[in-house]
């Protein structure tokens, strides 16, 4: 399923699509989404041993398909169902210290103060990340420039010597 959302933050007017894969369990459906993906958002249920499975098997899928700094955020949800819980704190943290990124325990049933909380760290890596790429794309723009520049100076030297040889 296919969401859009837009945000303006006065500055700049922000628009989203995102999609839930949750239903899917076919490796190569999810691995076409994750490289249609920039960011992610990775839940399981503290009530639910396999979901916490499945969000390792996604981490190995993104690590093999993604970049290394991919931004992404960990999501245990269904926090307000103490007595069910089957997956502790410290499970949940192990998994995001090898994601290597933030941990937000949540209950969307209680509202939406940590959906929210989950979205705005989301967007911020995916701003960094973008601001980093134009950057490292200006560098190379700057490198080929120099490249041409010194080619540019070569061949004026070489017109120059060709000039004195034959005078
Ligand atoms: N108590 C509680 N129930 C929740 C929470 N999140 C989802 N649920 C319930 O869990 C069921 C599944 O929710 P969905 O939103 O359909 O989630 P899903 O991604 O399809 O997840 P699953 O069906 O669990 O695989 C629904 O009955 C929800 O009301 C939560 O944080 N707390």
């Amino acid at each position: 399923m296919l969401y859009t959302h837009k945000i303006s933050t006065g500055r700049d007017d922000i628009a989203l699509e995102i999609m839930d894969t949750a239903s899917e369990c076919e490796t190569d459906v999810i691995e076409k989404h994750i490289k249609w993906g920039d960011g992610f958002v990775v839940i399981y249920s503290v009530t639910d041993r396999h979901s916490l499975q499945r969000a390792q098997k996604l981490k190995e899928l993104l690590f093999n398909l993604k970049n290394p700094d991919f931004p992404v955020v960990l999501v245990a949800n269904k926090c307000d169902l103490l007595s069910a819980r089957e997956v502790t704190e410290d499970d949940g943290q192990e998994l995001a210290s090898q994601l290597d990124c933030m941990k937000i325990e949540l209950s969307v049933a209680e509202g939406y103060k940590g959906v929210s909380e989950t979205m705005d760290e989301l967007l911020c890596q995916l701003k960094r990340e973008h601001i980093k790429n134009l950057t490292t794309s200006s560098v190379g723009f700057e490198k080929n420039r120099s490249r041409l520049s010194n080619m540019k100076r070569a061949f004026k030297k070489r017109i120059a010597r060709s000039h004195s040889d034959t005078f």
